[in-house]
């Protein structure tokens, strides 16, 4: 049963992206000692990516043991291999090639250059089967229970590649799409779905700036999934709002600060 979301708010993004390096360090370790391994959803922009820099310089990086850690995506910019603009390029240069990760749980998503050639659709249902062949029994459905799946959050309330009133934001069977058209350049794009989403224990949406104010007062007010996607990005156990003040500032006072007792 997912819960009401809660809220963090930082001073502001370089201490936003310190505390959330330091909790992601202490929810992986908590995972591998009590399931063995850890799966985390790593996401695109410059939030994520500040978050994964502050990690690589974290003393207690190390406490993770990184051979036991399955990382995948939740959205991709569909480019060729290597392409600076990739989401996973970008994740390499932050983080992944300083730790010695298996590279067989380094679960990237397709590039326009690979098995599929520039049939998006074809790619994303290759990435929805790699997913459902990671899932066990346990999981009972078509992904693996990501312990945390972390999320930017755009200024139109944008999550992974799900745009407001695209069709991607509408799937309610496929765990993973391609995405036309998307506002956001590049415009072809591979994302998980809201089901998808919302299958991980914990979903962490981080949004920084003054830019996300707007989008993240929507999205935190009731507003509908189709037209705030940021809004049904939702965690089976934990839904986690990581904010600087700028982000917050326009929070209606019922949510931010907290009311005293
Ligand atoms: O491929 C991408 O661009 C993303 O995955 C996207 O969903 C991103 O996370 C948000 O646009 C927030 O980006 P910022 O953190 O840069 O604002």
């Amino acid at each position: 049963m997912s819960q009401a979301p809660q809220l963090v708010v930082h001073r502001d993004k370089e201490l936003m992206a310190q505390a959330a390096a330091a909790r992601l360090i202490t929810r992986i370790v908590d995972a591998q000692s009590s399931r063995g391994s850890a799966s985390v959803v790593l996401t695109g922009g410059r939030n994520g990516n500040g978050l994964l820099a502050e990690l690589a310089a974290a003393p207690a990086r190390d406490a993770i043991d990184w051979g036991r850690l399955d990382l995948w995506w939740g959205d991709e910019r569909f480019l060729p291999e290597g392409d600076p603009e990739r989401n996973v390029t970008q994740a390499r240069e932050a983080l992944l090639d300083s730790v010695p990760l298996d590279p067989k749980r380094v679960h990237a998503m397709p590039a326009s250059d690979g098995p599929y050639g520039n049939d998006v659709d074809a790619a994303a249902a290759a990435y929805a089967e790699e997913l459902a062949r990671a899932a066990g029994p346990e999981n009972h459905g078509p992904v693996p229970t990501f312990d945390v799946l972390m999320l930017g959050v755009g200024p139109d309330t944008h999550v992974a590649s799900l745009f407001p009133e695209l069709p991607a934001v509408r799937e309610t069977e496929r765990t993973v799409v391609g995405v036309h058209g998307a506002p956001k350049p590049p415009p072809t794009r591979i994302s998980l779905t809201l089901p998808a989403i919302r299958s991980a224990r914990e979903v962490w949406l981080l949004a920084a700036g003054e830019d996300k104010a707007q989008a993240a007062a929507i999205a935190l007010s009731g507003a509908g999934e189709i037209q705030a996607p940021a809004a049904g990005a939702r965690g089976k156990t934990r839904t986690l709002w990581l904010l600087d003040a700028a982000a917050a500032s326009q929070l209606p006072r019922s949510l931010y600060p907290p009311a005293s007792p």
